[in-house]
């Protein structure tokens, strides 16, 4: 039997590890898919595709099982996404996820899906561990070791605390119109900005 796990994976991390690791017991096969695939280099979506397939391959070398990591594009309408799925991944015969709405989408089209527990979710979530690499805290010992090696190879953490910077992401406070060279204070027909 194979199964299909998804996620956005960013970063791959010790409670990602722990699912594939119960998975292992259920199937002989599983391909992981890494979505939102086109997203990177956001607080968000830090990482490249390329890069999480190098987290994911390199942590699910110590498993005998065999896998497929596949990366998976978002797509706007919802109502195909499962069919986009299946075209970019080898047959499967279950997917597993907590994801509300990818369990839904699979179950509307028939696939069976399977949920898991959460493992040490207060400090395994992807969201919390990108929190602590912006703020310079622990985060190593909540990944596989090879995604910390992969971080350090490609400077994640200089680049989450780049990307997550207020003036880098557009969050930041606007400059005063007045503060602004002349160019950047002409309307888009090339007329000055009447305020
Ligand atoms: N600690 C965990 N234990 C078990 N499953 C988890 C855990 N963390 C995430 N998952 C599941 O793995 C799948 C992929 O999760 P995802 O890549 O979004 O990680 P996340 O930790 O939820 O990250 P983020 O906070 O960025 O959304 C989802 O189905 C999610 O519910
Ligand atoms: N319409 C779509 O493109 C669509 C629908 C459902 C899930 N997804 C993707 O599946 C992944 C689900 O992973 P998470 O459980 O980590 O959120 C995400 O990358 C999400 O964007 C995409």
């Amino acid at each position: 039997m194979r199964g299909f796990y998804i996620g956005r994976f960013q970063p791959y991390h010790n409670g990602h590890q722990h699912m594939v690791e119960a998975i292992s017991d259920e199937v002989d096969e599983l391909v992981l898919g890494i979505g939102s695939a086109g997203d990177s280099h956001t607080p968000r979506n830090p990482f490249t595709a390329g890069e999480r397939v190098m987290m994911l391959t390199k942590s699910l070398a110590e498993f005998d099982l065999t896998t497929y990591v596949v990366p998976i594009e978002d797509l706007d309408r919802n109502s195909v996404w499962v069919s986009h799925v299946q075209s970019m991944s080898p047959k499967f015969d279950v997917a597993y996820s907590n994801n509300p709405l990818v369990i839904q989408l699979f179950e509307e089209a028939g696939v069976e899906v399977r949920r898991s527990p959460m493992f040490r979710r207060e400090v395994l979530e992807g969201t919390e561990l990108r929190q602590r690499m912006i703020d310079d805290g622990d985060w190593e010992n909540l990944v596989p070791e090879p995604v910390a090696g992969v971080i350090e190879e490609i400077g994640g953490v200089d680049r989450i605390q780049h990307v997550a910077d207020s003036d880098s992401n557009g969050a930041g406070d606007d400059v005063a119109d007045d503060e602004l060279p002349a160019a950047a204070r002409e309307m888009p027909d090339g007329t000055a900005d009447p305020e």
